[in-house]
């Protein structure tokens, strides 16, 4: 089972602001394995940040485990941090400002990165590669004030990938974009996935992002709440088809989150019946008669 690039195990982290707790991440379990790309959706608050502060190794949790790229994110020492974030991990962040250094053009930022991670033979060649992946090779002289949002996210993916880095983490890359240009940029990063093999993991408020990745994860009071897994198949008549499906996600212990809209329907609340039947579970709200009950062991 080592085989995975981001593994997070009952990850809590607690903040307290003016005497108040605030637990942002409840026992958050997640695994992406070498390669995936995997979407990370939640609404506004539901701890999306603070995961992606830890993973990137600039907070550490409260209580739990993470390894990204084959590092104990909560054992690392300073000197250790430093190289997983130079070598082992490539950073896109929402605010194009925070990707980019602005007084430098698109084939400067990425000589930069480059030189930063200590990579120095064939560093000019490296930097047309990049931005020839990223289809952004013609506006290597620009700076980004003079680069379109979804340019600039493209120059910013080239600067991120440029030292090869196992795992590239994205927070709301496409957060400043319209519609089309988001698509674009997540296309881009879907086949930078694909053809480098790097693990990706992006965090976003977007549900559309689901369109992009096979494997989106589902966020939700500072846990992993459903997983949507989708796949294209080929009919008889050569046609593809894309299928999506939706799953509830079992933790270590057997906890699961049922969707709000089927606790909403049932007003489960409190206690619920289990029944356990041949290859199902079934629930049922507290005061029903559907449910079969024990039989008393007296
Ligand atoms: N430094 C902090 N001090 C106190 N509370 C915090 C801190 N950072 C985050 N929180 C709280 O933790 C919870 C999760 O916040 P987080 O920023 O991770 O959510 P998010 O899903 O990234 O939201 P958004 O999409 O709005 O950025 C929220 O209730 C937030 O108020």
């Amino acid at each position: 089972m080592s085989d995975a690039e981001i593994v997070c195990t009952d990850l809590v982290r607690i903040f307290t602001a003016q005497g108040v707790e605030v637990q942002a991440l409840q026992g958050l379990n997640l695994r992406v394995e070498s390669g995936g790309l995997v979407a990370l959706v939640g609404a506004s608050g539901s701890g999306k940040s603070t995961l992606l502060g830890i993973l990137s190794g600039l907070d550490a949790p409260t209580a739990g485990t993470a390894r990204v790229a084959g590092h104990d994110l909560v054992a690392m020492r300073r000197r250790e941090r430093v190289g997983f974030q130079r070598s082992s991990v490539g950073f896109i962040w929402q605010q194009t400002a925070r990707n980019l250094l602005p007084y430098l053009d698109a084939a400067g930022n990425v000589a930069a990165a480059l030189a930063v991670a200590g990579l120095r033979k064939g560093r000019d060649e490296r930097v047309h590669e990049v931005l020839s992946a990223l289809d952004v090779d013609h506006l290597a002289d620009r700076r980004p004030a003079q680069l379109s949002g979804g340019q600039q996210q493209r120059v910013a993916i080239a600067v991120a990938i440029a030292n090869r880095p196992r795992v590239l983490l994205a927070d709301e890359p496409t957060g400043e974009l319209d519609d089309a240009t988001s698509a674009a940029v997540l296309e881009a990063m879907r086949s930078v996935n694909e053809r480098l093999g790097v693990t990706t993991l992006i965090v976003t408020h977007d549900a559309s992002v689901s369109e992009h990745v096979a494997r989106t994860v589902q966020i939700r009071d500072g846990r992993t709440s459903t997983e949507v897994l989708r796949s294209r198949r080929t009919d008889e008549e050569g046609r593809e088809h894309a299928t999506a499906e939706e799953f509830a996600v079992l933790d270590r212990v057997g906890r699961l989150q049922l969707p709000q809209d089927f606790v909403a329907a049932l007003s489960l609340r409190d206690r619920v019946r289990l029944a356990l039947e041949d290859d199902h579970v079934g629930v049922w709200p507290e005061a029903t008669d559907a449910a079969p009950t024990g039989e008393d062991p007296s």
